[in-house]
């Protein structure tokens, strides 16, 4: 649509990406839903368009509570965002040092934009798969003209800018003057009253996009993270997907009963090098007791709450082939 309102009105529509920053331990649907309803509310509006997206996980050090390990949170946010066409991961936040912050974070990313659209040697750059990371946004170089990149929040993100020694207030006045906010709203959270008592966010307000979101699902990490504990089903809930990886690797110390795949965690390696390196992929490369494979054996990868503890080999398994990335 925002194609037909561009040709129709004859004018280059401002490009914006995205960016949701956040836990996502685990990843629900909505947090995806997000996007899609922002992007819609551009597309209908016909004054932006809306050219990537951009899942930002936070740092472990954020420390919050039922913070599964950040490799795990990008793992199932990959998986979740699988169906999608224009979502993508960035695990930058989760492979530094330590905690950024949200204004760190968009400043990183516009930057990196900002860069990669003005180097005057673009082909060079793309040519070399390392340097382009994959939260990119494919058409970033279809034009030449700059990209904002704006916060896409809950409605209860933007309410916590009022917790006390929670957000610099610096950090929020860079984030609604240089980026803007897209925000969703979310029951239990008023973000109109929100504004209007906050004087730098009424200040900034016309960088502030207010999105209804009028099919609202108040599945929340936290509420997922209960059901799991409790050995309760998550199915429709949250990707089959995502499931399946929480199982796997026994996050948010999910309980094998009543769930809806009872299967515990089986890797079945070929025994060559293949199946090695998917073995040590989920092993994250420690060491484990980990008995030889050999071609068609299949072992059990015991899991514990965040993670591989144990490979063993399971001879029931030993009679069928399987493929190197079964269950991977
Ligand atoms: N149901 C929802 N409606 C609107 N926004 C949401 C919803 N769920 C999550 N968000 C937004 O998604 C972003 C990431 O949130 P976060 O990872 O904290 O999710 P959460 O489900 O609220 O997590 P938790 O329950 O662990 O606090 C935030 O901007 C949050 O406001
Ligand atoms: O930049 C800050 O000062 C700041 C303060 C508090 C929270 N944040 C970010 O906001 C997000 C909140 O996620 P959550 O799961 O706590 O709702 C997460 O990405 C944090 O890194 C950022």
């Amino acid at each position: 649509m925002s194609i037909l309102l561009e040709e129709t009105s004859n004018r280059l529509l401002p490009r914006i990406v995205l960016i949701a920053c956040g836990s996502f331990s685990p990843p629900t649907p909505m947090h995806l839903r997000m996007f899609e309803i922002a992007r819609d509310h551009f597309e209908m509006c016909g004054s932006h368009k809306v050219i990537g997206g951009i899942v930002s996980p936070t740092h472990d050090a954020y420390g919050k509570k039922g913070l599964a390990p950040g490799k795990h949170r990008c793992a199932m946010v990959k998986l979740a965002l699988q169906s999608s066409s224009w979502i993508r991961l960035s695990e930058w936040e989760t492979l530094q040092d330590g905690w950024s912050r949200t204004q760190a974070v968009l400043q990183y990313h516009q930057n990196f934009m900002n860069n990669y659209i003005n180097s005057p040697d673009l082909d060079n750059m793309n040519g070399d798969d390392n340097h382009v990371p994959g939260w990119l946004p494919p058409s970033l170089r279809e034009r030449r003209d700059p990209v904002q990149l704006r916060l896409l929040c809950g409605a209860d993100l933007l309410e916590s800018f009022a917790v006390p020694g929670l957000w610099a207030e610096e950090d929020i006045e860079d984030i609604v003057s240089n980026h803007g906010l897209v925000v969703i709203s979310r029951s239990g959270s008023n973000a109109e009253k929100f504004i209007f008592e906050s004087d730098i966010l009424t200040k900034y307000q016309r960088n502030i996009t207010l999105v209804t979101n009028w099919v609202s699902n108040e599945v929340s990490s936290t509420m997922i993270r209960r059901l799991l504990s409790r050995g309760q089903s998550v199915k429709y809930l949250i990707d089959d997907l995502v499931i399946e990886y929480i199982k796997q690797f026994g996050l948010f110390q999910s309980k094998t009963t009543n769930l809806d795949n009872r299967r515990t965690s089986n890797v079945f390696c070929c025994g060559d090098t293949k199946g090695s390196s998917v073995l040590n992929k989920l092993l994250g490369g420690k060491t484990h007791k980990k008995k030889s494979t050999g071609p068609g054996q299949a072992v059990q990868v015991v899991t514990t709450e965040y993670g591989v503890t144990e490979v063993l080999d399971e001879d029931g398994m030993k009679s069928k082939k399987f493929k190197a990335a079964d269950n991977v």
